[in-house]
């Protein structure tokens, strides 16, 4: 038996075409059974993502800020992740670090960080780690709504979203005033995230039937003190008021005001507080250097000047009490010709001009940028070297969120803040109880270029100009005469036939609030004060908002396309209102020829800064030479326009 079996055995190992075929059928069999077993255990990709989704989740109660180095530290998307990574963000930031994992966790969080300290990533990385968790899709409808008090942050929030989101495919959209309404409107419903103004979504969530936030998971506000301080307080209740209540929020700002303390009290539930630079020593960016000159009003538009002769090689943003003010120096600065391109960003203009100049500005290494306001907040300019605050700002909050557009995210940054001797004490005093380290430099009246003859020139020739300088004039009075604070704003104490004669005007305007107000002042009107000219708190906010061409909240049930065609009522004895958009588009952009520039007198200006002495060479300009005009004249649309429509409804995915 045994024999026999061996010789079996021994005739298979010596025949190999049988040994090989039977080894084949073995295998087939054992290949056709893993098949089989593999084809009922597959899982399908959404099962295998939801398993990635909840080991992702599962980490989150393990977050620990203090050991989060990476971005791949924290329990974030592979798809987050790598949109971070190709965006050149390796590393997150202090307020990043402390509030993502706050905000992966479910939690309301109020976030409060220096300016240019990152921010807009600290919510944007929850708002997309959190639809990808839900599994979000284009049917689903809106998911996570951003607010931004201007058009020109909700634009820039946008292009930062597209940039870390485009490995998702989520679709956003940008909702702001200043677009066709109609095309928004078919399209609302279907995207994800709104990136937006206050009054514009209203308007949406008022008029367009198909939209609608009932699923609403997520609630940013950005610059919360902000949008309330533009008078938006009502809008923003009635949208939060069709919010769901189950949704998460987030508020950020830089500054803590009571106002954001409010809101937060009311639209956050048990938030985290994370106020990254309490304890810090100073409110501003530590690389930030700030002086600040004492300037007579009459002086002011020749400091302007002399100062952008001796920074022609800068990038630099002038801030101005009001849209007139910008647009009337704006024009007569780009005839002048300092010898850098002159930019003007202000909330009169229309918006697809908002959108050239922002990008414009974006892109130029060496420029100046005068605007309102509406560039203070957020915007994030690459590689500002220096702001001037032309006027005095309304307070500290506004002196710290207008410098913080240079100095960002670990680079250097200058800053000027011109003062009038009686702003001076106030307001110093202000900014030294909110720790901003500034400190007085001095300006050499001797030293300055006179540019007053040249502006009587050209108010001489142009009637319009004449008209915009009337009212620049009375327009910057209204500001300083709506100022709440009366210890810095004393409008009063302003010399006007002086500011006048230095704007080019023979003649210092008419000015009937001004008159009625004196009058009230003096006592003489006692008796009528109620009905002439008194103004309530909220007309004084209506009227602050409207000088900056912001939005109103009186205003906001408006479509913002109707606030570019108005214009506030100045006053002025002469009533004719301007449009800007009657003039020639090349006027509007100046560019002067920068190439025959002296460095020196830049750095003559920088070592005269630091010995107290604002000199500035006067001898070494050579007007013809240098303000020659730009032969470019203006650009084409910026790109960004179109992708601004066209994507209105793309997915982020590319
Ligand atoms: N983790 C990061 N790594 C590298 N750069 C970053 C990071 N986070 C933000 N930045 C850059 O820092 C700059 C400032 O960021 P951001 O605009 O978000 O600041 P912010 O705190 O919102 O400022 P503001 O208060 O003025 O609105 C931007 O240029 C941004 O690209």
């Amino acid at each position: 038996m045994r024999d026999k079996k061996d010789k079996e055995k021994t005739q298979i190992t010596d025949d190999p075409v049988k040994n090989f075929e039977k080894w084949k059928r073995k295998y087939n069999k054992t290949k056709k059974r893993v098949k089989q077993v593999q084809k009922t255990t597959k899982k399908r990709d959404y099962e295998v993502e939801r398993e990635t989704i909840q080991k992702l989740v599962n980490k989150y109660s393990e977050i620990n800020p203090k050991e989060a180095v990476k971005f791949s530290d924290f329990p974030l998307s592979k798809k987050t992740l790598k949109g971070l990574h190709e965006g050149q963000y390796r590393q997150p930031t202090e307020i990043q670090r402390q509030t993502i994992g706050f905000a992966l966790q479910g939690r309301d969080v109020l976030g409060a960080a220096k300016t240019g300290s990152g921010k807009t990533l600290a919510f944007l990385i929850p708002v997309l780690e959190c639809l990808y968790r839900e599994q979000w899709t284009a049917m689903d409808g809106l998911g996570a709504l951003i607010i931004s008090p201007t058009r020109e942050l909700a634009y820039q929030t946008f292009e930062v979203l597209r940039k870390v989101g485009k490995n998702h495919e989520f679709s956003a959209g940008l909702v702001i005033g200043g677009k066709d309404l109609k095309d928004e409107s078919e399209k609302i419903h279907r995207t994800n995230i709104i990136i937006c103004t206050p009054g514009r979504l209203l308007q949406h969530m008022d008029e367009t039937a198909t939209f609608h936030a009932s699923d609403l998971h997520m609630l940013v506000l950005d610059e919360a003190d902000r949008i309330l301080d533009m008078g938006f307080a009502d809008t923003l209740n009635a949208i939060i008021e069709n919010l769901p209540k189950t949704r998460q929020t987030l508020l950020f700002s830089a500054t803590q005001t009571k106002s954001v303390k409010d809101l937060a009290r009311l639209s956050l539930k048990n938030p985290e507080y994370v106020w990254v630079h309490e304890q810090a020593k100073f409110s501003t960016p530590a690389t930030l250097e700030q002086n600040y000159v004492v300037c007579e009003l009459h002086q002011k538009v020749n400091m302007l000047f002399s100062f952008l002769r001796s920074h022609l090689k800068k990038k630099i943003i002038v801030f101005f009490a009001c849209c007139k003010e910008v647009q009337y120096l704006f024009r007569v600065f780009c005839r002048l010709r300092p010898g850098i391109s002159v930019l003007a960003l202000h909330g009169k203009q229309q918006q697809m001009k908002r959108v050239e100049v922002y990008n414009d500005f974006v892109r130029k290494t060496s420029a100046v940028l005068f605007a309102t306001d509406i560039a203070a907040r957020g915007l994030d300019f690459p590689a500002v070297n220096w702001v001037l605050q032309f006027d005095c700002p309304e307070d500290a909050n506004t002196y710290i969120h207008r410098v913080g557009r240079t100095a960002r995210y670990k680079e250097g940054g200058e800053a000027l803040l011109v003062l009038l001797p009686s702003e001076e004490k106030g307001m110093i005093a202000q900014l030294q109880d909110k720790k901003v380290p500034i400190n007085k430099i001095k300006v050499n009246p001797e030293k300055l270029v006179s540019v007053q003859q040249k502006l009587e020139a050209f108010l001489a020739q142009e009637k319009e100009q004449k008209e915009r300088a009337q009212r620049c004039f009375v327009s910057y009075l209204r500001s300083v005469y709506l100022m709440k604070n009366k210890d810095v704003f004393d409008v009063f104490q302003l010399k006007l036939p002086e500011y006048a004669m230095s704007l080019g005007l023979a003649v210092a305007p008419r000015v009937r609030f001004l008159n009625k107000a004196q009058q009230q002042k003096s006592g003489v009107m006692q008796d009528n004060s109620g009905a002439a000219g008194h103004e309530s708190e909220d007309e004084l906010k209506s009227f602050k908002a409207q000088l900056k061409g912001e939005q109103s909240k009186s205003q906001s049930s408006q479509s913002e396309e109707e606030e570019e065609e108005e214009d506030d009522d100045d006053d002025v004895d002469d009533d004719e209102d301007e449009d800007e958009e009657t003039l020639k588009p090349a006027a509007l952009l100046c560019g002067f020829n920068e190439e025959d520039e002296d460095d020196q007198k830049e750095q003559d200006l920088l070592t005269v800064k630091r010995k107290d002495v604002f000199n500035i060479n006067e001898e070494s300009q050579d007007d013809d030479e240098v303000n020659k005009q730009h032969t470019s004249g203006k650009q084409d649309l910026p790109e960004c326009i179109i992708c601004l429509n066209a994507n209105y409804t793309l997915h982020l995915h590319p």
